[in-house]
């Protein structure tokens, strides 16, 4: 990983940075890349997209594979900024992570310990996910992440840890833990209304620490609950004894990890900008390999866009959605589905009424405080979204080219390609933002787009 810098750092900037030891390490200008420029269409989008697996299943099958009592193969993993570094950490600590010839990750257990340093970049699920396994690891672990990452919320996850047993500093990245080998475990109260992976992250330690994990939530209602429901299936599906079935309390048995065999689903979220494009232009776009029961967020895009107006019909695991003449404009509660706010958003841009997008406060923790950004970024274009303490509402009107800021959030960057299907020269600071969970995301984009030329 890159130098551990100290809060307030930034690596992008060039310059010189200054080190944990104090040393100032020169580093190269920042050389400005162009803007990406997101191609315009006249006519309707047509075609069929494969997608690679999803993040959130990938991370939790990696984290789940490193405590299981024999090598596992993770089939359909993700291969992206957020699941390469999860493997790479998992690699820091000791624990084999290998690519196989059938793109497949073969992971193999050994004693995880110290010293390392983790690099958790932009990801959520590395920096939430990892520091509970960690702390079951001997030595000491720094663990730290991209600027952004810095802002992001860890103090629940780090406190409960304490209270758990781990000798850990810090309120957010980055922090030191130092590892015993073990944790003791028990009942932690955590406050997990600013994220599910709080919940999600100590939960697939558990069955790792002494006595096991309860973790009771009090607070607002948990975001994201599906990602939850995902943690525990995830958990079931390698044996692990959870119990969800008081609302708001989970408690998962201590006891052996099996090896990992589920093949990894493709990623739904990482689907809708595909989606949207046919919904957006009167297209029509089909994602095959679409799971017939799963717990993505992202699963939610079917009934969003039928609510807007389009068709939506899944054959057999053929995923179509053909657009409507004109989208409708919707009033959505995306508390359990956050993450598709960015793709519902510039939809709701190009509907025939306002729409309103609620309970979506936590997104402001998200990559970047995506509520500002999507606000900024139309305003950017001339069109109208009033930004709400945890609601967003659109006014539909003419757009005009302009910049459309990423804040080097993968949605926000796919985002703005949506908005650019149908508003001449959208120019996307950072396309290679979405790196993060769709490397190639430009080239996909583009044959799609070319397909329908
Ligand atoms: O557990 C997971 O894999 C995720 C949980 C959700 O986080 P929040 O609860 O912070 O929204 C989601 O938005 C994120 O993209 C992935
Ligand atoms: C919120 C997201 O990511 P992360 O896993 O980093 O929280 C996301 O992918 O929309």
């Amino acid at each position: 990983m890159g130098p551990i810098l100290p809060p307030g750092s930034d690596t992008r900037g060039g310059g010189s940075v200054r080190v944990r030891d104090h040393r100032v390490v020169p580093t190269a200008p920042a050389v400005p890349t162009p803007p990406w420029i997101a191609p315009t269409v006249t006519g309707p989008v047509t075609g069929t997209v494969r997608i690679p697996g999803s993040k959130s299943w990938t991370n939790r099958a990696l984290i789940l594979a490193a405590q299981a009592t024999g090598p596992s193969a993770v089939r359909g993993a993700l291969r992206s900024r957020d699941t390469d570094l999860m493997a790479a950490a998992l690699r820091d600590l000791g624990v084999g992570v290998t690519v196989q010839d059938d793109a497949s990750w073969l992971v193999e257990t050994a004693p995880m310990h110290g010293p390392a340093r983790i690099d958790c970049g932009l990801a959520g699920t590395v920096m939430r996910f990892l520091p509970p396994l960690a702390a079951t690891a001997t030595g000491e672990i720094v663990f730290d992440g991209d600027a952004a990452a810095r802002r992001r919320p860890m103090e629940t996850v780090l406190s409960a840890l304490r209270d758990l047993g781990a000798d850990l500093d810090g309120t957010a990245l980055p922090f030191t833990l130092r590892g015993t080998g073990g944790l003791a475990g028990g009942t932690v109260h955590i406050d997990a209304s600013a994220s599910s992976q709080f919940v999600s992250g100590l939960l697939l330690s558990g069955a790792s620490f002494a006595r096991g994990l309860t973790v009771v939530h009090t607070g607002a209602p948990v975001p994201s609950l599906p990602h939850v429901e995902m943690t525990v299936a995830a958990l079931r599906a390698v044996g692990v004894e959870v119990d969800d079935s008081v609302p708001n309390t989970w408690r998962v048995e201590p006891g052996p990890v099996r090896p990992w065999t589920t093949v990894i689903e493709p990623d739904l979220s990482n689907a809708t900008p595909f989606l949207a494009a046919a919904a957006v232009t009167g297209g029509r776009v089909t994602v095959p390999d679409w799971p017939t029961a799963t717990t993505q967020a992202g699963d939610a895009i079917r009934g969003i866009l039928g609510a807007m107006g389009a068709r939506v019909e899944l054959v057999g695991t053929d995923l179509t959605v053909t657009g409507p003449d004109r989208l409708t404009g919707v009033d959505l509660d995306l508390h359990d589905v956050g993450e598709l706010t960015p793709t519902v958003l510039a939809l709701a841009l190009f509907a025939d009424g306002p729409s309103r997008l609620h309970g979506i406060g936590h997104l402001r923790g998200h990559e970047t405080d995506r509520l500002a950004a999507l606000a900024g970024d139309v305003a950017a274009l001339g069109g109208d979204v009033q930004e709400h303490l945890d609601a967003l509402t659109v006014r539909p009107r003419p757009l005009h080219g302009g910049p459309w800021a990423a804040h080097a959030d993968h949605r926000m960057a796919t985002a703005g390609a949506i908005v650019g299907l149908r508003t001449e020269g959208v120019a996307v600071d950072d396309i290679d933002s979405t790196a993060k969970t769709l490397p190639g995301f430009d080239g996909m984009w583009r044959t799609l787009l070319g397909a329908t030329a």
